[in-house]
């Protein structure tokens, strides 16, 4: 206010200075209020991208408990509609179709994201997460602020890659504590099936009563010295168990061949060459896997012992003779379904780099004839369902500089990525929405038990994923990865399609657009 007089100027110029100043500021001023009102009206219509407030509990980047998501594509159990979803307390209270809902919602708060799509939250039923003990693969902060950042609202933590694995009451203790307060989505827990435990039932009822969601066992050394491989008589065991508790077992279904692993010692056989890789797991053991494994199967059909036990074929890659007879085996009615990933969807042997372990994984990833007949068991329905086998390790384990295939870390870091992988490499299959939906949402949810997750469904928990699917990005150091190690991920340096826009969590907003809820407030699911 002082500055007409500092001007030292007569009374009279300072009389209409101070007259024309005054006229400048409340011009000014009135300016202000009405860009301010503007704002406030949009801010309580569109409020999606001007939102920047935190709830105070720091759980959600939304200050709302009751709130409408809306958008021109979002995918129902009934199809894809153009409308809004309410939500209330964490979970869908309505649905509301467009041509109702202007008269429907008064004084609501709308996040818009117009074209984008709207859907069910992934549900990634295979991902280690290596915590406790191995935290420094990943971890639970870093893992589930990947999942969310990817759309996933929900995984299932595997019980090997920890240490110590979760094989008991007590094991699955320490998951718990370690995932407490330290979880950015829900997260849920198979236990493991091993020798120790398998013929215990006793043992075996207390570990399912404390809560693990369902079981998990190898057939094949897992590389984890504390998670040792199961025959046919821990499975059949376990099934039996697992039947009372209406579970499924999951099962890595390779069995080794001691033929295969002479013929590789060879000093031809060069290990940088994934060819070389490639010959020490061929379908054959997967085949012989699924065929003992379906000597025991017929117990979960309807009447028979096992019946309320399901039999779930993880990361399946063998899309001939083994998809051939679990095919048979369903159509038999025995209670098995399949998963596959999509690294195995998205990648072909003839592509992989020699020397590029970040590729390396178990069953491998084959030619691209098997990755054709993949995506069309997938599409036809053969395949149920999809997850990441996010395995993570030491970038130091990959051994990058070595390139040496036969004595790499085996497993394939994707969690983040995996629904702009699917969609990338769907899209030239035609895959649709609804069907994205059912294989990442639906289907795992299932699986889980989680029978308030899986669809935007009224009464169901409000786990939400907003993305662009004609939004490409390049997957590159520029990229925001929330992965501990994204450099020894196998998509890294594509070009994918698919943009993660945001990602509610039991209506928390836990993911925006490169940013964070402060809080890590995710449910730990446990098994009732
Ligand atoms: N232990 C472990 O995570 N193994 C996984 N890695 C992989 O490539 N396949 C698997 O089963
Ligand atoms: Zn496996
Ligand atoms: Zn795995």
């Amino acid at each position: 206010m002082i500055f007409p007089l500092a001007l030292g100027l007569c009374c009279n110029c300072t009389i209409t200075y101070w007259i024309m100043y005054t006229l400048v500021f409340m011009f000014v001023t009135i300016y202000q209020a009405c860009l301010g009102l503007m704002a406030g009206l949009e801010l309580n219509h569109l409020i999606y991208p001007l939102e920047a407030r935190t709830a105070p509990s720091g759980c959600s980047l939304l200050p709302h408990n009751h709130y409408w998501i809306s958008s021109k594509r979002i995918v129902t159990q009934d199809g894809v509609i153009s409308g809004a979803v309410e939500i209330k307390d964490g979970k869908v209270f309505s649905l509301v179709k467009e041509e109702d809902w202007h008269g429907y919602i008064r004084n609501g708060h709308i996040v818009d994201f117009g074209e984008a799509v709207v859907m069910p939250g992934l549900i990634d039923v295979h991902a280690h997460l290596d915590d406790p003990g191995r935290d420094d693969w990943e971890g639970f902060p870093s893992g589930t602020r990947a999942a969310a950042a990817g759309g996933i609202t929900t995984l299932i933590d595997m019980p090997l890659n920890s240490e110590p694995s979760t094989v008991s009451v007590e094991t699955l203790k320490l998951k718990m504590n370690a995932a407490k307060n330290r979880i950015f989505v829900d997260v849920g827990f198979w236990g493991g099936l091993v020798p120790d435990n398998a013929l215990n039932a006793t043992a075996l009822e207390g570990f399912l009563r404390a809560g693990v969601l369902g079981l998990k066992s190898f057939m094949c050394p897992s590389g984890i010295n504390d998670f040792p491989m199961t025959n046919i008589t821990h499975i059949k065991e376990g099934l039996s168990v697992l039947a009372k508790f209406k579970r499924p077992l999951l099962v890595h279904a390779e069995v080794q061949e001691d033929v295969v692993g002479e013929s590789v010692e060879d000093d031809k056989n060069d290990a940088r060459l994934y060819s070389t890789y490639l010959k020490t797991r061929p379908p054959s053991m997967e085949e012989t896997a699924i065929r003992n494994l379906l000597t025991v199967s017929e117990n979960t059909r309807a009447g028979g012992p096992s019946e309320g036990a399901h039999l779930h074929i993880v990361h399946l890659s063998d899309a001939q003779s083994s998809l051939d007879l679990l095919k048979k085996a369903k159509g038999r009615g025995d209670s098995i379904s399949i998963e596959t990933c999509p690294h195995y969807l998205s990648f072909s042997a003839d592509e992989i780099p020699d020397g590029d372990t970040r590729f390396k994984c178990a069953p491998p990833i084959r030619d691209a004839d098997n990755k054709e007949k993949l995506w069309e068991a997938l599409t036809g329905g053969d395949i149920d369902m999809l997850s990441s086998d996010h395995s993570p390790s030491l970038p130091d384990l990959k051994l990058l500089q070595e390139g040496d295939f036969l004595k790499a870390w085996g497993g394939i870091s994707s969690l983040q990525y995996v629904l702009p992988a699917t969609w990338t490499s769907g899209r030239k299959y035609g895959v649709t929405l609804e069907q994205i939906a059912s294989w990442w949402s639906e289907k795992p949810a299932k699986l889980a038990g989680q029978h308030l997750k899986g669809s935007i469904a009224v009464g169901n928990y409000a786990d939400i994923v907003a993305w662009d699917p004609e939004s490409e990005f390049d997957l590159d150091e520029n990229h925001s990865s929330y992965i501990k190690h994204p450099s020894i991920s196998a998509y890294m340096g594509r070009k994918l399609s698919g943009k993660v826009l945001a990602t509610f969590v039991r209506g928390n907003l836990v993911y925006k657009e490169g940013e964070h809820a402060p809080a890590a407030c995710g449910s730990r699911l446990l098994a009732q």
